[in-house]
Protein backbone atom coordinates (compact mmCIF):
# COMPACT_ATOMS: atom_id res chain seq x y z
CA UNK A 1 0.00 0.00 0.00
CA UNK A 2 0.96 3.85 -0.91
CA UNK A 3 2.13 5.39 2.49
CA UNK A 4 2.14 8.82 0.74
CA UNK A 5 -0.43 8.83 -2.13
CA UNK A 6 -2.12 11.79 -0.98
CA UNK A 7 -0.78 15.61 -0.91
CA UNK A 8 -2.98 18.55 0.55
CA UNK A 9 -2.78 22.31 -0.79
CA UNK A 10 -3.69 24.90 1.93
CA UNK A 11 -5.71 27.60 0.33
CA UNK A 12 -8.10 29.13 3.50
CA UNK A 13 -6.18 31.93 4.53
CA UNK A 14 -7.01 35.21 4.92
CA UNK A 15 -4.35 36.99 2.73
CA UNK A 16 -4.22 40.03 4.77
CA UNK A 17 -0.51 41.05 3.75
CA UNK A 18 -1.02 40.64 -0.16
CA UNK A 19 -4.22 42.54 0.53
CA UNK A 20 -6.13 39.87 -2.57
CA UNK A 21 -6.83 36.31 -2.46
CA UNK A 22 -3.42 34.06 -2.64
CA UNK A 23 -4.96 31.36 -3.79
CA UNK A 24 -5.98 33.21 -7.19
CA UNK A 25 -2.10 34.28 -7.47
CA UNK A 26 -1.46 34.13 -11.37
CA UNK A 27 2.08 34.63 -12.25
CA UNK A 28 2.28 35.97 -16.24
CA UNK A 29 -1.04 33.90 -17.33
CA UNK A 30 -0.63 30.85 -15.03
CA UNK A 31 -3.17 30.23 -11.92
CA UNK A 32 -0.16 29.30 -9.48
CA UNK A 33 -2.63 26.75 -8.03
CA UNK A 34 -2.80 25.07 -11.33
CA UNK A 35 0.67 24.63 -11.51
CA UNK A 36 0.80 23.07 -8.15
CA UNK A 37 -1.77 20.57 -8.86
CA UNK A 38 -0.19 19.82 -12.22
CA UNK A 39 3.20 19.38 -10.26
CA UNK A 40 1.52 17.43 -7.72
CA UNK A 41 0.05 15.23 -9.50
CA UNK A 42 3.23 13.53 -11.28
CA UNK A 43 4.07 12.58 -7.55
CA UNK A 44 0.58 12.10 -5.80
CA UNK A 45 -2.56 10.19 -6.35
CA UNK A 46 -4.75 12.22 -4.88
CA UNK A 47 -4.78 16.01 -4.54
CA UNK A 48 -6.97 18.05 -1.63
CA UNK A 49 -7.29 21.98 -1.75
CA UNK A 50 -8.26 23.04 1.72
CA UNK A 51 -10.42 26.01 0.79
CA UNK A 52 -12.64 28.87 1.95
CA UNK A 53 -13.77 29.38 -1.56
CA UNK A 54 -15.23 26.42 -2.58
CA UNK A 55 -17.28 27.76 -5.46
CA UNK A 56 -14.53 28.58 -7.42
CA UNK A 57 -13.30 25.24 -8.07
CA UNK A 58 -16.63 23.83 -9.33
CA UNK A 59 -14.60 22.79 -12.84
CA UNK A 60 -11.65 21.15 -10.72
CA UNK A 61 -11.12 17.34 -10.83
CA UNK A 62 -9.51 17.12 -7.24
CA UNK A 63 -10.98 17.09 -4.04
CA UNK A 64 -12.24 20.15 -2.31
CA UNK A 65 -12.46 20.67 1.36
CA UNK A 66 -13.35 23.59 3.96
CA UNK A 67 -11.41 23.89 7.57
CA UNK A 68 -14.06 22.15 9.96
CA UNK A 69 -12.75 24.50 13.04
CA UNK A 70 -12.32 27.66 11.14
CA UNK A 71 -10.22 30.77 11.56
CA UNK A 72 -7.36 29.26 13.48
CA UNK A 73 -4.72 29.42 10.70
CA UNK A 74 -2.51 27.10 8.90
CA UNK A 75 -3.71 23.82 11.83
CA UNK A 76 -6.69 23.90 10.44
CA UNK A 77 -5.95 23.74 7.13
CA UNK A 78 -4.02 20.78 7.92
CA UNK A 79 -6.43 19.24 10.66
CA UNK A 80 -9.09 18.67 7.82
CA UNK A 81 -6.43 17.80 4.87
CA UNK A 82 -5.30 14.98 7.40
CA UNK A 83 -9.32 14.05 7.99
CA UNK A 84 -9.48 14.11 4.36
CA UNK A 85 -6.94 12.08 2.82
CA UNK A 86 -6.62 8.42 2.20
CA UNK A 87 -2.73 7.77 2.79
CA UNK A 88 -1.09 7.67 6.13
CA UNK A 89 1.20 10.46 5.76
CA UNK A 90 0.53 12.91 3.70
CA UNK A 91 1.81 16.13 2.18
CA UNK A 92 1.75 19.35 2.56
CA UNK A 93 2.36 22.71 0.79
CA UNK A 94 0.68 26.73 0.49
CA UNK A 95 -1.19 28.01 -2.40
CA UNK A 96 1.41 30.79 -2.32
CA UNK A 97 4.51 28.77 -2.66
CA UNK A 98 5.87 28.47 -5.85
CA UNK A 99 8.37 26.05 -6.56
CA UNK A 100 7.76 22.50 -6.23
CA UNK A 101 10.75 20.22 -5.77
CA UNK A 102 9.98 16.41 -6.31
CA UNK A 103 13.52 15.39 -5.85
CA UNK A 104 13.31 16.42 -2.27
CA UNK A 105 9.52 15.03 -1.82
CA UNK A 106 11.33 11.53 -2.93
CA UNK A 107 13.80 12.26 -0.45
CA UNK A 108 11.51 13.21 2.68
CA UNK A 109 9.86 9.90 1.77
CA UNK A 110 12.65 7.60 1.60
CA UNK A 111 13.65 8.79 5.36
CA UNK A 112 10.67 8.98 6.86
CA UNK A 113 9.80 6.04 9.29
CA UNK A 114 7.20 6.25 11.88
CA UNK A 115 7.07 9.75 12.92
CA UNK A 116 4.51 12.30 13.44
CA UNK A 117 5.72 14.84 10.92
CA UNK A 118 9.27 15.36 8.52
CA UNK A 119 9.71 19.22 8.58
CA UNK A 120 12.82 20.79 7.51
CA UNK A 121 15.16 22.83 9.93
CA UNK A 122 16.93 25.77 9.01
CA UNK A 123 19.48 27.45 12.34
CA UNK A 124 16.74 28.15 14.85
CA UNK A 125 13.93 28.43 12.14
CA UNK A 126 11.46 25.31 11.02
CA UNK A 127 9.41 25.17 7.64
CA UNK A 128 5.79 23.66 8.52
CA UNK A 129 5.11 23.53 4.83
CA UNK A 130 6.85 21.70 2.00
CA UNK A 131 6.71 19.34 4.99
CA UNK A 132 4.73 15.67 5.66
CA UNK A 133 2.37 14.70 8.54
CA UNK A 134 1.21 11.64 9.72
CA UNK A 135 -2.76 11.60 10.10
CA UNK A 136 -2.33 9.81 13.37
CA UNK A 137 -1.95 13.34 14.85
CA UNK A 138 -5.80 14.75 14.00
CA UNK A 139 -6.55 13.96 17.39
CA UNK A 140 -4.14 15.99 18.85
CA UNK A 141 -4.42 18.86 16.38
CA UNK A 142 -8.36 18.51 17.68
CA UNK A 143 -7.45 19.21 21.01
CA UNK A 144 -4.77 21.97 20.30
CA UNK A 145 -7.22 23.93 18.45
CA UNK A 146 -10.46 23.59 20.64
CA UNK A 147 -7.85 25.07 23.80
CA UNK A 148 -7.72 27.96 21.37
CA UNK A 149 -3.60 27.39 20.87
CA UNK A 150 -3.05 27.47 17.22
CA UNK A 151 0.93 28.05 16.77
CA UNK A 152 1.98 25.53 14.17
CA UNK A 153 5.55 25.85 15.32
CA UNK A 154 4.77 24.72 19.15
CA UNK A 155 2.66 22.24 18.14
CA UNK A 156 5.44 20.76 15.41
CA UNK A 157 7.97 20.90 19.10
CA UNK A 158 5.38 18.67 20.46
CA UNK A 159 4.91 15.89 18.44
CA UNK A 160 7.58 13.39 17.32
CA UNK A 161 8.82 15.60 14.19
CA UNK A 162 12.08 14.16 12.42
CA UNK A 163 13.77 17.63 10.86
CA UNK A 164 15.37 17.57 8.05
CA UNK A 165 19.12 19.16 8.62
CA UNK A 166 19.52 22.66 6.63
CA UNK A 167 22.88 21.70 4.92
CA UNK A 168 20.83 18.59 3.53
CA UNK A 169 17.83 20.16 2.60
CA UNK A 170 20.38 22.81 0.56
CA UNK A 171 21.52 19.85 -1.38
CA UNK A 172 18.42 19.73 -3.10
CA UNK A 173 17.49 23.86 -2.87
CA UNK A 174 20.90 25.92 -2.37
CA UNK A 175 19.44 29.24 -2.61
CA UNK A 176 16.19 27.65 -0.29
CA UNK A 177 13.08 28.82 -2.74
CA UNK A 178 11.66 25.18 -2.17
CA UNK A 179 10.30 27.16 0.61
CA UNK A 180 9.89 30.28 -0.89
CA UNK A 181 6.21 31.95 -0.36
CA UNK A 182 4.49 35.06 -2.13
CA UNK A 183 3.35 37.20 0.92
CA UNK A 184 2.98 40.99 -0.60
CA UNK A 185 2.69 42.24 -3.13
CA UNK A 186 6.48 43.29 -3.06
CA UNK A 187 6.89 39.87 -3.11
CA UNK A 188 5.44 39.94 -6.64
CA UNK A 189 7.44 42.47 -8.24
CA UNK A 190 10.81 41.35 -6.82
CA UNK A 191 9.96 38.01 -8.13
CA UNK A 192 8.83 38.97 -11.42
CA UNK A 193 11.74 36.63 -12.46
CA UNK A 194 9.66 33.59 -11.58
CA UNK A 195 7.50 31.70 -14.05
CA UNK A 196 5.68 28.82 -13.60
N1 LIG B 1 -7.20 26.01 5.47
C1 LIG B 1 -6.62 27.08 6.02
N2 LIG B 1 -5.47 27.54 5.50
C2 LIG B 1 -4.93 28.65 6.04
C3 LIG B 1 -5.50 29.35 7.13
N3 LIG B 1 -4.69 30.40 7.44
C4 LIG B 1 -3.66 30.36 6.57
N4 LIG B 1 -3.81 29.31 5.73
C5 LIG B 1 -2.93 28.90 4.65
O1 LIG B 1 -1.64 28.62 5.19
C6 LIG B 1 -0.63 29.04 4.28
C7 LIG B 1 0.36 29.93 4.99
O2 LIG B 1 -0.31 31.02 5.57
P1 LIG B 1 0.05 32.54 5.35
O3 LIG B 1 1.19 32.69 4.40
O4 LIG B 1 0.14 33.21 6.66
O5 LIG B 1 -1.26 33.04 4.55
P2 LIG B 1 -2.44 33.94 5.04
O6 LIG B 1 -2.73 33.68 6.47
O7 LIG B 1 -3.55 33.76 4.05
O8 LIG B 1 -1.84 35.41 4.82
P3 LIG B 1 -1.70 36.58 5.91
O9 LIG B 1 -3.10 36.99 6.25
O10 LIG B 1 -0.98 37.66 5.16
O11 LIG B 1 -0.93 36.00 7.07
C8 LIG B 1 -1.36 29.71 3.11
O12 LIG B 1 -1.45 28.74 2.08
C9 LIG B 1 -2.73 30.01 3.63
O13 LIG B 1 -3.75 29.92 2.63
C10 LIG B 1 -6.73 28.83 7.66
O14 LIG B 1 -7.32 29.38 8.62
N5 LIG B 1 -7.23 27.70 7.07
MG1 LIG C 1 -1.18 34.06 8.00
Amino acid sequence: MNKFKSAVILAGGKSSRMKFDKQFLNIKGVRLIDSLIDKLKSEFEEIIIVTNKKEFYKDYKVKIVSDEIKGKGPLSGIHVGLKEASSEYVYFIACDMPIVNLEYITYMKSIIKDVDACVTKSQNHIEPLNSFYNKRIINKIDEYLCNDRRSLFSFINNINTMYVEEDKAREFSHNWDMFKNLNTQEDLIIDNELSL
